[in-house]
Order: C-alpha cells, then sequence, then structure tokens
C-alpha cells in the first residue's frame, strides 16, 4: 500500500565477507542513483559479512541499506553463538529479518521465540522483516488465511501500534521457497490482503496502510512487475535470485517501475 517497494535480498548462508563486497558493488555499480527514487533496495547477508557491507556502503555512501537474517531474543549474558539487536543496531542494520520458515523448521522457532525477537528488533531501533507462511499441508487444507494471520497475531503480541507500523511483513508460503514454485499474484494478494486486513482490524487502517508487507518465494525478475502492481504486495523477500547481480538489479529496476538499467 506504500508508493515505495522494497525489494530485500535475503542471501541465506551463502558468500563471505569478500564475495559480499563484490556483490554489493555490483549492485551499487549497475542500479543508477535515480533507480532508489522509486524503490528501497536491502541486502541481507550472514552475520559475518556484516561489517564488511556495512563499511562499503557507509564508506560509499550507496543507497543500499543492509540487515541481518536473525537475533538473539535476549540483550546479553551468557548465549553461546547469539548476536543480540544492540551488536546489529551498531552495525547499522536497518532490517531483521525474523521468523523465517527455516528457522522455525531447522531450529524449532515457536511464535513465543519469534514474537520475542520482533520486541528485540524494535527496542533496538530496527525494523523487522517478520515471515509468516503456510506449508502445503496448510494450504491444500485451505487452512492459509487463518494459519498467516495468526502467525501475524502471534509474533505481534504486545507490540504497540507505533512499533507494529514499523514493522515490514513477509508472506513467504513455504511451498513457494527455492522451489521456483512461485505463488500465482492473486493467490499472493489473497494472503497480503488477510494480513492488512487483520493489521488494520488489531491496529486501525492507519498502521496497516502504513506497514510495507512483501511477498517471498521464487521471486525473480520474470514475475516481480506482476506482484508488485498487487494492491497489497510492497515489494519482495528475495533468496536465491538476490546472489545473483545482474538478476536482483533487473528485480530492483522493474519493481522501481523500470526501464532495466
Ligand atoms: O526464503 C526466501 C526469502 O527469504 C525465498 O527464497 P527463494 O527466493 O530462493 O525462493
Amino acid at each position: 500500500m506504500t508508493d515505495k517497494p522494497l525489494i530485500a535480498g535475503n542471501w541465506k548462508m551463502h558468500l563471505n565477507h569478500l564475495e559480499a563486497i563484490a556483490l554489493v558493488q555490483k549492485i551499487a555499480f549497475t542500479l543508477p542513483e535515480k533507480y532508489f527514487n522509486s524503490v528501497d533496495v536491502a541486502v541481507l547477508p550472514p552475520f559475518t559479512d556484516i561489517r564488511s557491507v556495512q563499511t562499503l556502503i557507509e564508506g560509499d555512501k550507496l543507497s543500499v541499506t543492509h540487515g541481518a537474517q536473525d537475533v538473539s531474543a535476549h540483550e546479553s549474558g551468557a548465549y553461546t553463538g547469539e548476536v543480540s539487536g544492540a551488536m546489529l543496531a551498531k552495525l547499522g542494520c536497518s532490517f531483521v529479518v525474523v521468523g523465517h520458515s527455516e528457522r522455525r523448521e531447522h531450529h524449532g522457532e515457536t511464535d513465543e521465540l519469534v514474537n520475542a525477537k520482533v520486541r528485540a528488533t524494535l527496542a533496538n531501533g530496527m525494523t523487522p522483516i517478520l515471515c509468516v507462511g503456510e506449508s502445503l499441508e496448510v494450504r491444500e487444507q485451505n487452512a492459509h488465511l487463518e494459519h498467516t494471520t495468526e502467525q501475524l497475531g502471534a509474533a505481534l503480541k504486545g507490540v504497540s501500534a507505533a512499533q507494529a507500523g514499523n514493522c515490514v511483513i513477509a508472506y513467504e508460503p513455504v511451498w513457494a521457497i527455492g522451489t521456483g514454485r512461485v505463488a500465482t499474484p492473486a493467490d499472493a494478494e489473497e494472503v497480503c490482503a488477510a494480513l492488512r486486513e487483520r493489521l488494520s482490524g488489531d491496529y486501525g487502517d492507519e498502521v496497516a496502510r502504513q506497514v510495507r508487507v512483501l511477498y517471498g518465494g521464487s521471486v525473480k525478475s520474470k514475475n516481480i512487475g506482476e506482484l508488485v502492481q498487487q494492491s497489497n504486495i510492497d515489494g519482495a523477500l528475495v533468496g536465491g535470485a538476490s546472489l545473483d547481480a545482474e538478476e536482483f538489479t533487473k528485480l530492483c529496476a522493474l519493481a522501481a517501475g523500470g526501464p532495466l538499467p
């Protein structure tokens, strides 16, 4: 519903810090400055790359923003292997992906933990990119709207209207992630509209309008155009296609309304 879409590249567990620098440089080199008036572009590298990406972006005053793929629910302390919100904020992160289905599935993240991570992100002045999405089984039972809106409600428990307005929601159907099987624009729009309606019910129309709702799952340059034309889709969370500078910049340019760089 916002005028300016957000295209966020979730690199997942790919690229070391040197490869990360090369990719951000290629993106910034390929995408002329004027595109950034019409699209926000973010990269979400692994933790080990963030400092290098920050140094490059700040040093060269690039218009690309950056974030992280996860955060600890704890402020600090004896939590071996975890990274706190304060540490990420100090690295200039604007965004943190929270509740990605890969973390829910492989790391047993519950709605309660996702909620704690949303709050940890907000408490440190960053924007959560809160992921929700149904499995194929849930979709086949036609329970996808209920499932995703309940995930949203649970993740935002205790979050104020002002904080909710500063969240990004990403609808990522699990069956569309990394499979090449993109949701149809109509299917994606149906869920994104339901998520916005839930936000409106919980926080009012103004907050619901303010929040960017993204679609994620096999987004490529060939399907981004139709997706961002949907009235409730404000951009995309891109996995595989975000690792290829040419494909990713093409996708960003198309989200900005073109022409191709
Ligand atoms: O999980 C995703 C982004 O967070 C989507 O991944 P793909 O674009 O590779 O399907």
